[in-house]
């Protein structure tokens, strides 16, 4: 038998692992590595966040995946490059990481890797009735795996599509591991470049749980922040926070079908970007905007979208608790904005619960790649888009 084959085999049968959940997201920021200690499985999956750090990409990575990021129409050889590419420099990321906390990469038991998005495209968004969903990630496992003698799981959303899903958001499975509680009703909301929440009730019920994209969280935000002020995005909403909400740009901004469909959907910046605001502002009118204008009106934006999405799956009368997490929830501005909007919720940050809340999408794919090896039984019932099923595909150094 293959020796690689023993080593899985003898993970998957250990009392407790140590994951490695990277995630790079919508917003192009960098590469966020955790390292977790994870037990268990299933509703009994246990985590502890042992070591984080987000490792910034510089300014001529981001030019080259924006080459190809979220693009109709891009050169097929710079894709086919930047595959093995980012895979490998994943991989020296994670190797500078183990380096700086002085661990071993022989002491990680496997690393979970969701690569680079540059495409997603659900049925709702590309209306070509022969296709599927599709979605791709691009920095392939294989060169993560050699470059870390690690054995790496990767490319978790094809096999959600293969089930009936949107290969997204995948949120759900780690939030009811790791955040469900009986008892108390949970919104588990991720601001990242694309904002999502998980409903988690009171009950515990696997197959009432379910994560939904809600639209922009800071990837339009961030276009115009490189835009006005020359900066990755706008710190704090300090540009925002000068400016005034313009009520018919808000509307035309809020004009989309995306809004009206049911739960869970996804999207991503193929939808939300320059060219969807300025679309906007033809309709409304509203060219001539100063910047803080149309910063203010693009964080009530996502702020209301997010809250009109929360309160289509909450109830009046009954308590919910609102766990933040993603780069958003250091936004005062759009922070401020939903919870006026709530004022019978209370908010935090998953902090409280034990995972950092810049850390929780890297922890994500580590729990994904734990219950791939160890779990498996649990059964989300018949929603569609929350298929039960365990993913990555496994990827061996040699
Ligand atoms: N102090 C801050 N003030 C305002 N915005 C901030 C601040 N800190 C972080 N952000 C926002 O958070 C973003 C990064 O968020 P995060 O890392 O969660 O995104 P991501 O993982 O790329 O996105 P996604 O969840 O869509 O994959 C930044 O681009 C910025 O817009
Ligand atoms: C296709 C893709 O990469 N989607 C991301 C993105 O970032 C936030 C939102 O859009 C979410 O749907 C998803 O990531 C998280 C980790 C998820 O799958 O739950």
């Amino acid at each position: 038998m293959n020796a690689q084959i023993q080593k899985l085999y003898d993970i998957a049968r250990k009392p407790e692992r140590r994951i490695i959940g990277l995630m790079s997201g919508t917003s192009l920021d960098g590469l966020d590595v955790a390292l977790c200690r994870i037990s268990g499985s299933g509703p009994d999956t246990n985590v502890l966040l042992e070591r984080f750090a987000t490792v910034s990409y510089d300014d001529t990575l981001k030019a080259d995946i924006r080459t190809v990021f979220a693009k109709i129409e891009i050169q097929f050889e710079q894709l086919c490059l930047l595959n093995p590419y980012i895979g490998r420099l994943h991989g020296q990321m994670i190797l500078n990481c183990l380096h700086a906390w002085g661990i071993e990469p022989s002491e990680i038991d496997v690393v979970a890797s969701h690569g680079q998005t540059v495409y997603h495209a659900p049925k709702s968004q590309h209306r070509r009735d022969k296709f599927p969903n599709a979605t791709l990630q691009i920095g392939d496992g294989d060169h993560v795996a050699a470059e870390t003698q690690i054995i790496t799981f990767s490319d978790f959303r094809q096999k959600h599509i293969a089930h009936g899903g949107e290969g997204a958001p995948l949120a759900v499975y780690g939030d009811y591991f790791m955040f469900s509680k009986a008892g108390e009703n949970r919104i588990l909301l991720n601001m990242g470049g694309i904002a999502n929440f998980t409903y988690l009730p009171a009950d515990g019920n696997a197959s009432e749980v379910f994560t939904t994209d809600t639209g922009p969280g800071n990837t339009i935000l961030d276009a115009y922040a490189r835009k006005f002020l020359n900066t990755p995005y706008d710190e704090n909403g300090a540009l925002a926070a000068q400016g005034k909400v313009n009520s018919n740009f808000l509307q035309a901004l809020k004009t989309n079908l995306f809004f009206d469909a049911p739960f869970p959907k996804t999207t991503g910046p193929e939808v939300f970007n320059v060219h969807y605001v300025e679309e906007a502002q033809a309709r409304s009118q509203s060219k001539d905007l100063l910047p803080a204008d149309l910063m203010a009106t693009l964080v009530q934006f996502s702020a209301d979208t997010i809250v009109d999405a929360i309160k289509r799956v909450t109830r009046e009368h009954e308590t919910y608790h609102v766990y933040m997490s993603g780069g958003g929830m250091h936004n005062p501005i759009l922070t401020g904005a939903i919870q006026q909007q709530l004022p019978a919720f209370s908010f935090g940050r998953t902090d409280e619960l034990g995972i950092n809340g810049d850390a929780k999408e890297a922890v994500l794919f580590a729990v994904l790649a734990n219950e791939s090896l160890a779990g498996g039984n649990t059964s989300f019932g018949n929603r569609q888009g929350v298929p039960s099923v365990t993913m990555g595909k496994v990827s061996f150094p040699r």
